[in-house]
Parts: C-alpha cells; structure tokens; sequence
C-alpha cells in the first residue's frame, strides 16, 4: 500500500496508507460513532465537504451491497479509519469498500491512531483536515490546508440536490422477499425537497402509503402548489442552513399557506430560520448510531442515528415554537413544532440508515397530521 497523509488545520499530522482513490482533498473532519453502516453514511449526501473518520476500529469487512445506498454515490470528500480490510464477506456484498471509492474518485487512508484524532477533534473541535497520498511534503499540506474554507457561509446543497423532479416508489428492504417493497397504496401526495436527501427517507414514506414527488432545492413555492399535496417534506442535506435563502423563502410560504410540513435535519434548521430563529456550530457535531434523545410529548427516550453540525438556538425562537425532543448528551434541541400549524421537524434521523429504529413513529405522526389537516 502506498502511504498517505492527513494533515489537519492546527498542523497536527496523521501518517496512514492510502486505499481507494488516489490524489489530494481538502475538507472539514469529522468522526462518526456508528458500529457499522459505513456505507449509508459515505453514501448520505449530508457529508458533502467532510472527510469521516469511524471510531469503530475495523471497517470495510461486509463490502459493499446494492442495497444499502443513500444516495447513488458517496459523498464525503475522503474516509478515515483505523484498520481498513480488503477481504469482505456479505451474501449481498459485490465490490470491496476500497474499490467502490477508488471507482467515484474518493480517497481512503487507512492504519490512522482514530482514538487519537477523535480526541483532538472532541477537544479542540471539528476543523479541516487535508489528505495526499501524492507528496510527504507536510509544509506544502500545511499550508494549503491552512488557506482552505471551511464549510461555513456556503451553499453546499447547489452539489448534491437533484436537477428534475422524480417519483419514488420503493418501499423498505423486505428479508423475506429478498427485494424491496414497492408502492401499493397512495394514500397521500408527499413531495420531499431535496437538499441532498437521503431515500431510506423515501423509503418509510411509501411504507407508510405515500406517493412521492421528489423536487429539486429550488423549486419555488408556486411550483409546488401546482403539484397538489397533501403535505411537503424538508430533506437533510449538507452544510450550512444560514445562507440557503430560497430555501427559508420556501419554508416560510408553506408554514404561512398552513400546508403540513415535516423537516429533518437540515430541513429543521431551515424551518427554524424561516420562523425567524438562528443556528449555531456545535464544537465537533453529532455524528453516529447512539444518541439519546427524549421525546418531550410522550416522555419516552429513544436512541437516535444524527449526523449534524449545527444546531437550532431554541432561544431566538421563544413562544414561537415548542420543544419537542432534546438530546440527553448535551441537552441541544432536537425537535420542534409549531403551536398552530401542522408542523414539525427534527434535528436527527428517524429514517435511521443507518442505525436504531426507535424513531420510525415519526414518519406516522407526520401523516396522522397530514390526515387531520385533511378535515379542517
Ligand atoms: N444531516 C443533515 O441534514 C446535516 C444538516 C447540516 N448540514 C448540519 O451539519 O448540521
């Protein structure tokens, strides 16, 4: 193997060897706490701009499936993990992880001390890192990495969101069947904007009897009405809420036009904005299978996959909102909804993909709402 290098912002330097792609990335590291799943996470759009590294020491051992994307190629910028294995063995499995980056262009660096870098980003927080696997010139890494943006103040959506509508029609993986359930019933008109969505979101909302029109991030408010739904969905998606102003325009017409509205993620922070709120940068994110959130409606803790960097300052929403979940690690807000409108949205990933399944009930709750705004 050849060797590579990772070089972060503050000039602390990582020596590892490369697998899959080859060259040199500049992006925002982050680390990911989740067991296994790494290929729903290099696949979930919302990565756009940031390198990952897995704190789970042993990675690429069940290849990668056709089954399993969020999205029909991986977006993180680079991977990082400690112990990378060429060998693979999952019935679904038909390429090795090194390959499946090496094909879209993305470099892997594997044999880095993760314990070590996950512990400089939790205390120092998360920053840019650069990775080469062309030069060991680590003054040349340094600086280039020092003259890098970070993700702040761009628009990263305009990379990652679809060019056309489409209709999505496939339901969850199905065990017994060995395939993918597929649309039986359309009970409901759901369209889902796209700001780099994820489709195991797609997914549970034809398990739950929706028809889904999927649009692009720009789509205008008239555009969407055109479109005749019964309620509209806010995707998560990668990088900054605050300088997504089409976006906030559109969140702002649906809430004020009282159409149902369901956000997750990115689509909470933009519906926070919209309300007039504000979002801030946690020091190194949420990223991960294992976060405790607590249902603040019903008392019940659930245990949630979230993958976010910036957080809703529930303050400069006061009365506007109520806080509907939290999460019992660091107490930020992680879901919201509106007093007087069908509207809703949090900060994590029911849709899991991957991780815990405890949050599925979301996807219920929206359309329950969608049903009774029906009647009204
Ligand atoms: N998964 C997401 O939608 C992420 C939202 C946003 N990009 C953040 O990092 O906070």
């Amino acid at each position: 193997m050849q060797s590579a290098y990772l070089v972060l912002e503050d000039g602390t330097v990582f020596e590892g060897e490369s697998f899959g792609a080859k060259g040199e990335v500049v992006g925002e590291v982050v680390f990911n706490t989740s067991m296994s799943g790494y290929q729903e996470i290099i696949t979930d759009p919302s990565y756009y701009g940031q390198m990952v590294a897995m704190t789970y020491p042993l990675i690429g051992n069940y290849g990668i499936n056709e089954q399993d994307f969020e999205s029909l190629k991986p977006h993180v910028s680079a991977f990082i993990v400690k112990e990378y294995s060429k060998a693979y063995s999952n019935y679904r499995a038909n390429i090795s992880l090194g390959e499946f980056l090496e094909k879209h262009g993305i470099i892997g660096i594997t044999g880095i001390d993760t314990r070590k870098l996950v512990r400089h980003i939790r205390l120092r927080g998360s920053m840019n890192g650069i990775i080469s696997t062309q030069t060991d010139n680590i003054d040349e890494l340094q600086k280039k990495v020092a003259e890098s943006d970070g993700i702040e103040g761009r628009d990263l959506v305009q990379y990652v969101s679809c060019s056309q509508p489409y209709q999505w029609r496939q339901g969850s993986w199905n065990i017994d069947k060995n395939d993918f359930n597929y649309a039986g019933k359309d009970d409901y008109h759901i369209v889902a904007v796209d700001y780099g969505i994820k489709q195991n979101i797609l997914r549970y909302f034809v398990d739950c009897g929706a028809k889904v029109t999927v649009v692009p991030a720009k789509t205008t408010f008239d555009e969407i009405v055109k479109l005749n739904p019964d309620g509209v969905f806010l995707s998560n998606g990668p990088g900054d809420p605050e300088p997504l102003h089409y976006a906030h325009e559109l969140a702002k017409n649906l809430v004020d036009n009282n159409y149902p509205v369901f956000g997750i993620c990115l689509g909470n922070q933009i519906l926070s904005i919209a309300l007039g709120g504000k979002t801030y940068k946690l020091k190194f994110g949420h990223h991960g299978g294992n976060q405790p959130v607590k249902d603040m409606t019903t008392g019940k803790v659930e245990i949630t996959a979230q993958n976010h960097c910036f957080a809703v300052d529930v303050e400069s929403l006061k009365d506007k909102v109520e806080i509907t979940h939290v999460n019992l690690n660091d107490k930020t807000v992680e879901g919201i909804k509106l007093k007087n409108n069908p509207v809703f949205a949090v900060q994590y990933h029911p849709e899991n993909g991957p991780g815990p399944h405890d949050a599925k009930y979301l996807f219920t709750r929206f359309l329950d709402m969608v049903q009774s705004a029906r009647h009204v």
